[in-house]
């Protein structure tokens, strides 16, 4: 349903980085959203956003909607997708857009199972890096891009909310495919987070010499497993991109070596894990992997 404006009912799930950067620059935009927090008593959030050396004072709306909600961002770990779509799915509309919005894979089958018959699943990719250092404080760490793509049958069939998600978290390029663009975005992320977890050191150190042959047998065995799922990449130029995210972050921390070094649950499962049940599935072994996964399970058992 559609307000008098027409502007359709925007519910982003929860109060986190990704979500408060979308909510952010809707609001900057005069694009009003809901933000749907775990607080039921919240009905403002008082935000400092800061974005290229920009500081915003913004109010953004946690009340309820009175309205069915059109489109619903879910920018939650992995592991929470299944839970946030059980708890507001209900306040969607019949045809909503649900954008599902995190890092790892595995949720696809989950959130396509408890969606409504006439609700649309898309997925946003997102390469924007935002840090909540605060209750009230936002930072825009990195300027990225968003790959948006559809999920299931009838997203397929229709057309994206792409002006609302290029508002959100944009530069949006629309494609209709995106399981290549989620499957290099693991390969990132297999490479990338586990190891700077287990170092603790910021991304930019994986760029050191002495991390390229590991590197590199990761990103061997990766591709080993995403070709059993029809998804073929040159191993030397995936190498190349994980070392390039790497440089041009180089002074972040990975979002798993802040989730281990603040003992908040991490993405493993649904990166690394992913991957070795891939892999066990099609009968490949990837010790490089398994090696990692068993590490960072040691130091922090599941
Ligand atoms: N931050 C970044 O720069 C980037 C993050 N990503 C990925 O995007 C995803 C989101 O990241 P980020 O924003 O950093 O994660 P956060 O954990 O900061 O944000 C998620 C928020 O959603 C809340 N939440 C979860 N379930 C519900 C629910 N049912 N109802 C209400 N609130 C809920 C969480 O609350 P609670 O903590 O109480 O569970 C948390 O505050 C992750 O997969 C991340 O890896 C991708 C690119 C960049
Ligand atoms: C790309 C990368 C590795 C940037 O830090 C990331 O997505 C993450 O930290 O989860």
């Amino acid at each position: 349903m559609k307000t008098s404006t027409q502007q359709p009912t925007i519910g982003i799930v929860g109060q986190g980085a990704v979500g408060l950067l979308a909510a952010s620059q809707l609001a900057l935009r005069h694009l009003p959203c809901h933000l749907l927090t775990r607080d039921p008593a919240l009905s403002v959030l008082v935000l400092n956003f800061r974005q290229q050396q920009q500081e915003h004072s913004l109010l953004l709306n946690c009340h309820k909607p009175q309205q069915p909600v059109q489109l619903l961002l879910v920018p939650v770990k992995a592991f929470s997708v299944g839970q946030a779509l059980q708890q507001w799915l209900p306040s969607c509309a019949a045809d909503a857009d649900i954008v599902l919005c995190h890092n790892g894979m595995g949720t696809l089958e989950l959130a396509q199972s408890k969606l409504q018959s006439g609700q649309k699943l898309w997925f946003a990719s997102t390469t924007h890096g935002a840090l909540k250092s605060g209750p009230h404080r936002l930072q825009h760490t990195g300027v990225g891009r968003t790959v948006l793509g559809p999920i299931n049958a009838l997203a397929c069939q229709s057309s994206p909310p792409a002006a609302l998600l290029a508002a959100a978290l944009g530069p949006l390029e629309v494609v209709t495919d995106i399981l290549p663009v989620l499957w290099q975005k693991l390969a990132i992320n297999a490479v990338i987070n586990p190891l700077t977890a287990l170092l603790m050191v910021k991304n930019g150190e994986l760029t050191k010499p002495q991390y390229r042959r590991q590197i590199e047998l990761l990103i061997h065995e990766f591709c080993l497993v995403a070709q059993t799922k029809g998804q073929t990449f040159d191993p030397q130029t995936l190498c190349q991109t994980v070392l390039d995210v790497a440089a041009n972050t180089a002074g972040n921390f990975s979002s798993m070596q802040q989730d281990r070094a603040l003992m908040r649950p991490d993405e493993l499962e649904f990166i690394t894990g992913f991957l070795l049940n891939a892999a066990a599935e099609a009968g490949i072994a990837i010790p490089a992997h398994q090696q990692l996964y068993q590490q960072l399970r040691a130091v922090k058992p599941a």
